[in-house]
This record gives structure tokens, sequence and C-alpha cells, in this order.
């Protein structure tokens, strides 16, 4: 008992230090950026054990470099908060990132640096001062790396993706305790398992090009990468796509966060491929399942027989109990089934290919496909729901 009181105050004190070291980074920061012609600090994004993330934006006076929605241009940093620490991290997520840049479901990342030291400024002050001038008119992102050049250290720059994350989302919705669409559900899951997709093969795309939606590539070796880190706070939503079927109604969902990423050894590891697809793809099936039953334990290691089909499954709460009681039955059961089986023993559940295909299937399923046990599952309530879960502001993050 007093071991375990020691524990959780070591814990408490150990987490107040991280927030202290986290807003000092964070008020060096803002300092860094404070004058910067080219550059503003808009906000804490949000910060782990090793990194913080922030959100800046192009001041842009002369409003010449606007996003494809015609606002200011803005991007996330993410940057280390004790110098050494964490660099395993950091350099895991780099190199994912660059691999997978590309992928439609996958963060893009714009640029990195092993050091941002490497971007200090040389020559003299004439030099330096038409240097300012000159990336004040362009101010290329890489300026950034330049305005932290005295701060030893590596660095990302992303894509801001502004829909919000699905923590906050999931949160919101335990708290209003709402029924999600079928739609949306099905929609999620698409866009989950084509990021698992996105993991089976590199693009190695340059910044700035076309985003390809994932399929299987048959010529393609296996990366063999495990995410490790796939939750709630790690998959934003991003924007409605008018040319892509399935994200004109409700936005696309994309994955972050390569911090804890790893890869399989090839050597000796029987079907390492299908390993990595399985273990990426059951984590994001307990996020459905949480989604459909926000209290349900698939977060440990029990699982439950259930007899149609007949398996082992770690999704046993989102069907209809042994007594035939359905505590969910506006929820489609193609969904729950297929959740089942992605839920279950590790040498039957679905393969990534027959996964894709299944949940492509149920995410181009019409609102009129629903009984009418199902919610409202029109374009307008589901956007409704968007908004309620999403776009409201938080009155205690977004004072
Ligand atoms: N590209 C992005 N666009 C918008 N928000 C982002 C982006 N990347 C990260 N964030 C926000 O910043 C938060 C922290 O980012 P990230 O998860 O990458 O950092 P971390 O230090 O690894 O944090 P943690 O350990 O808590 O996962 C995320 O939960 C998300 O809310």
């Amino acid at each position: 008992m007093v071991a375990s009181f020691s524990k959780v105050k070591m814990a408490t004190s150990a987490r107040r230090a991280l927030r202290r070291i986290a807003r000092n980074v964070e008020l060096q920061l803002r300092f860094n950026f404070a004058n910067n012609p080219a550059w503003e600090f808009e906000k804490v994004l949000g910060n782990g054990s090793y990194g913080i993330t922030v959100l800046l934006a192009d001041k842009d006076p002369l409003h010449i470099r606007r996003d494809r929605n015609n606002r200011r241009r803005r991007i996330v940093l993410k940057r280390q908060l004790i110098p050494e620490q964490g660099m395993a991290d950091f350099l895991a997520e780099m190199q994912a990132l660059e691999q997978l840049r590309g992928h439609a479901h996958i963060a893009q990342m714009i640029d990195s640096t092993v050091n941002t030291q490497y971007f200090r400024s040389r020559g003299g002050r004439t030099v330096v001062f038409l240097r300012r001038i000159l990336r004040a008119l362009t101010n290329h992102p890489e300026n950034i790396f330049k305005i932290m050049a005295h701060h030893r250290g590596p660095a990302i720059l992303l894509e801001y993706l502004e829909g919000g994350s699905l923590y906050t989302f999931a949160l919101r919705q335990y708290e209003t305790n709402t029924k999600l669409p079928n739609r949306l559900l099905w929609s999620i899951f698409y866009c989950l398992m084509r990021a698992c997709a996105a993991m089976t093969y590199g693009k190695n795309a340059p910044y700035g090009g076309p985003l390809e939606l994932e399929e299987l590539q048959q010529d393609e070796p296996h990366l063999l990468l495990r995410h490790n880190d796939i939750a709630f706070r790690n998959l934003m939503f991003d924007d409605y796509e008018p040319q892509v079927p399935e994200h004109q109604t409700l936005p696309k969902v994309v994955l972050i966060d390569f911090g804890l990423a790893t890869y399989i050894k090839r050597d000796g590891v029987p079907r390492a491929g299908e390993i990595a697809d399985k273990y990426n793809m059951h984590e994001c099936a307990k996020l459905m399942v949480k989604l459909i039953h926000p209290r349900a334990k698939v977060a440990g290691d029990l699982y439950a027989y259930i007899t149609n089909p007949p398996l082992l499954t770690q999704a046993w709460e989102i069907i209809p109990d042994r007594y035939g009681y359905d505590h969910f039955p506006w929820v489609d059961n193609q969904l729950r089934y297929l959740l089942c089986e992605a839920l279950g023993d590790l040498n039957y559940r679905p393969s990534l290919q027959q996964m894709l295909r299944r949940t492509r299937r149920g995410a181009l399923k019409s609102a009129s496909a629903y009984g009418p046990r199902a919610p409202d599952e029109s374009d307008a309530a589901c956007q409704a729901i968007l908004q309620q879960l999403l776009h409201t502001p938080d009155p205690e993050n977004d004072p």
C-alpha cells in the first residue's frame, strides 16, 4: 500500500516536471518566433514525453501564400523537449513519414532535420540581412529550422490537419451518449484500413505531389511497419474530398505520430507481412468497437466464445448476448460481425485485403441501405454529428 502510494506520488511529480519543461520549451519557442517577419507561433497542439507539437502560421502580409481553402498557410512543428532525449522516437518518425509520404491516409511530412543547428546562418551582416528579406518574401518552411538554429536537436514539419482528433470526437460521443450513424462508422473504419494498407509499402513521394489512395501492391516488398501507437489521439479528421466517393460526405481520417513505429525483422520470421498487418488492423478494430461501445473491455486479453460464426473474439460485447438480447440493434450487423472476426483468434482473422474489400463495401452503402432501427443516416445527420462532436468549441481548451 505504502509502495503503491509512493509510486503514484512519483508519477504525479514526474508529470508535473514534464509539464514544467514543456511550458519552458513553449516559452522559448514563443520568444524565437516573437519578432519573426515570416512565421507566427499560434498555439501548442500537444506534448508527449519527448516532444512538443505546436502550430505555426505564415504571416503572409501580402496575401500571396494561401492554402487550398484560401486561408493563411499553417504548419505543425514537432521538436524535442529535452536535448538528446527521445532521439530514437524522432528518427523513427522521420524515417516512417519519409517512406509513407504521398499516401492519402498518413500525415504528410513537409521537411525534417536531425539537428536544427545545421541551419545556422553563415556570412557577414549584410549577407544575413539580405537573406532575411529574401526569406520573408518566399517563406519556405525550411526557414522555421533557421529560426530555431541556435537550439540543438531534431525537428519535424507537418501539414496541419484541422479537422480535430478522434480523441475529442470519441470523448464527446461518450459524454453525450451519441449513437453514431453506420455510415460514419464504416467511413472511419475504411480510412483506418487504408492507413493499414499504407503501412505495407513505401511511396517516398516528394512533398507537395498528389496523394494516392492506398491499395495493396503485389510487386512491392512489404514494409513490415508496425505503428505501435494507434489510438484515438493519433487519428485526425482531414478534409472532405469531392472527387473521392467515400470522402464526399464524410471527411477523411488520417494517421499521425510514428514515434513508436518499428519494423518487424524479415529474417527467419515466416509471414512477417501478415503479422504486421494483423497487428495494425487489430489496434484499429479495437478503436472501432470503442466507437460503438465506449465501455467495451477490448483493451486486455479477454476473449469470449460466440457461436455464430463460431469463434473466440474480443468483440463479443457488441453482438446480441447469449440470451439473445441486442444492446446495439442500430449498428449494422455486417460491421459488428466483421469486427468480431477482426478481433478474433489470430489465425482466423481476415487478411488486410479482405478487410479492405469489406470495409469499402460498407463505406459505399447508401443511407437508405439501413433499416428503421438505424439512426438517421442522411448526409445532413452525419454532418450535424460531426459538427456537434468535433467543431463545437471546447470552453476549457478553446477559450
Ligand atoms: N499534423 C497535425 N495536424 C494537426 N494536429 C496535429 C498534427 N500532428 C499532431 N497534432 C496534434 O498534436 C498532438 C501531439 O502530437 P503527436 O502525437 O505527434 O506528439 P507526441 O509528442 O508523440 O504525443 P503523444 O505521445 O501524446 O502521442 C496530437 O495528439 C494532435 O492533437
